[in-house]
């Protein structure tokens, strides 16, 4: 099996409007390639003469240990895939070791996903107008032993995205975000043509004034770490250290929102100069081979995410297909830090990288 197996199997099982939710992006789409590009031009410098005859790909996360650093970014409803949405998936990423992200429109409730797991769990939030979903959210993923919360600071709104619009895409009946009341998630069900309704939905529901100064009330929630997801500029970089948060996504959030950004692998410099090693920093977006978790690194990331093809290995053959999804990667990053001269996370560093004009700081 390859990546590209998973894929195509995935495209073969699922309904056209469903795989063209999992696959889109938004406007021209011109960032469902960018970042995937840059990662291409980036080039390893492997060292030669190096004891690998043991090579550990093991790591820590925001004190959470992982069998590599990888982990499965949020996404939602992950039982448009399997019938058993993110229980399996959750299953499958305990069994790799790899973190896995439950995005807050889950499909199993944050209590059957926390049963299903044996690693590490992160809860995702986007900034609801309803804070009292928000906080009741929070105090559940607490209780079932969630390890962090990333808040999506990419998306005041779902972005306008052709193939759903062109779709009318609608989330199928029988398909729910059980972590949240039916009154709230009434928008993103019921087509109507020419518009997708997980657009109409965000427009509705989320709180697009909130601004720094709202993290405050997230953090007096809880004293779970926060993490942002979707940060792209050293700026807001700085600004996130200052606000206290534990860790960065850098992310494009798979070519889903803003056209025309900056990908992910070509801000990731920036933003690791600005951190300057206060906070963790995870890259997210275009992650399809062991290599790229080597880039990242090289780059001076802790960990990497890897979105659609979790749900490509779900869609495949549930929660073994994303364990053979996760194996495939973290197998590969294995070969790849022998074949380089790096015997452990910590032995990747800037000199390990050629990196194109583009992803210079
Ligand atoms: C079907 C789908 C649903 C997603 N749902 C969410 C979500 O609920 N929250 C979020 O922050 N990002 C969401 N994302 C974005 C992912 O977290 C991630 O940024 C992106 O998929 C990474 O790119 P990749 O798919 O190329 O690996 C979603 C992406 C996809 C493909
Ligand atoms: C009605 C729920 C909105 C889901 C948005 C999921 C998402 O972030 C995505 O990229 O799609």
């Amino acid at each position: 099996m390859t990546l590209r197996t998973y894929e195509a199997a995935a495209k073969g099982r699922l309904p056209g409007p469903v795989w063209d939710f999992l696959a889109g992006g938004s406007g021209t789409e011109s960032m469902l390639t960018a970042g995937r590009e840059a990662l291409d031009r980036i080039r390893l410098r492997p060292r030669c003469l190096v004891d690998v005859s043991r090579c550990d790909p093991g790591t820590e996360l925001l004190g959470a240990r992982l069998a590599a650093p990888l982990g499965i970014a949020p996404m939602a409803y992950h039982r448009l895939a399997d019938p058993e949405g993110e229980v399996a998936t959750a299953r499958a990423a305990g069994e790799a070791g790899a973190l896995l992200t439950v995005s807050m429109f889950a499909s199993r409730t944050l209590e059957d996903i926390a049963a299903a797991a044996s690693g590490p769990l992160w809860l995702q939030l986007y900034w609801l107008k309803r804070r009292d979903l928000l906080a009741d959210l929070v105090h559940r993923a607490e209780a079932a032993g969630f390890r962090a919360l990333v808040l999506t600071v990419d998306a005041p709104r779902v972005a306008s995205r052709p193939r759903d619009a062109a779709n009318g895409f609608a989330v199928p009946a029988g398909i729910r975000a059980v972590n949240l009341s039916p009154e709230v998630m009434a928008a993103s069900h019921g087509s109507r043509d020419g518009e997708s309704a997980i657009a109409r939905h965000s427009m509705e529901q989320f709180d697009a004034s909130i601004t720094w100064d709202d993290l405050a009330w997230l953090r007096e929630l809880t004293s779970l770490p926060l993490v942002l997801k979707g940060v792209l500029t050293a700026e807001d970089a700085e600004l996130a250290v200052k606000h206290g948060v534990s860790g960065l996504i850098v992310s494009n959030h798979g070519g889903r929102q803003l056209d025309f950004a900056t990908s992910a692998p070509e801000c990731l410099p920036e933003i690791v100069a600005a951190v300057d090693g206060r906070c963790q920093v995870v890259l997210d977006g275009g992650i399809r081979h062991g290599a790229d978790i080597a880039k990242a690194l090289c780059m001076g990331a802790d960990a990497v995410l890897t979105g659609r093809p979790a749900l490509w290995g779900l869609a495949h053959s549930g929660a073994e297909g994303v364990a053979g999804v996760l194996r495939l990667l973290i197998d590969e990053f294995e070969e790849v830090m022998a074949l380089m001269g790096a015997p452990t996370v910590a032995d990747f560093a800037p000199s390990g990288v050629a990196l194109p004009t583009c992803c210079r700081t």
